[in-house]
């Protein structure tokens, strides 16, 4: 997702120096926001990850404040902004490393999980598969 670094704080947020490809073009010179979206998914979950929980997206937010230029140095960050039992809200922030301005920002909802998760989710996969007549 062109992260070239990450930091952690001593707040236990994680700061990143980052990038977006030219693969990553959605108009003439800008991040497509699937690019954006993709940073958040990765930055807000791999806060769980440091915190060594497994934790998966439930539900993401993302506010596009400016267009986020190609093949400039950006800057992002990663931030715990509220536990519920095994609910965490998430927030997360691209910048334009030259200013600092805020380009977007993203809510995430992640949830706790076992690594029985992905067991489950290939047995719910195996009966979606077994009940479907191929035609879908
Ligand atoms: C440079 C370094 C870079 C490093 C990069 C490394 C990358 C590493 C990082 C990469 C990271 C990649 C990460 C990825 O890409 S994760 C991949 C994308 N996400 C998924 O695939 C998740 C798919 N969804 C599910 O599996 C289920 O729907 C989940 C597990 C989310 C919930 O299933 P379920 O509902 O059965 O769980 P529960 O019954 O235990 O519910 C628990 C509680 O949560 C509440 N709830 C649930 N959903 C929502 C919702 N949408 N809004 C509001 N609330 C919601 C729910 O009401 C309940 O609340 P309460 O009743 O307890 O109050």
């Amino acid at each position: 997702m062109g992260m070239e670094e990450e930091t952690l704080a001593a707040d236990g947020s994680a700061h990143y120096r980052l990038r977006c490809g030219p693969e990553h073009e959605g108009g003439p010179g800008v991040a497509h926001g699937g690019w954006i979206s993709g940073v958040f998914v990765e930055i807000v979950g791999h806060l769980a990850v440091q915190m060594e929980q497994l934790a998966v997206t439930g539900a993401l937010s993302v506010t596009y404040r400016k267009p986020v230029p190609i093949n400039r140095p950006l800057t992002a960050r990663a931030w715990l902004a509220g536990k519920d039992g095994g609910k965490w809200t998430v927030e997360g922030s691209i910048h334009l490393a030259s200013s600092g301005t805020e380009l977007a920002h993203a809510t995430a909802l992640l949830v706790e999980r076992e690594m029985s998760h992905y067991t489950r989710a290939r047995e719910w996969l195996g009966r979606e598969e077994a009940g479907s007549d191929g035609t879908a």
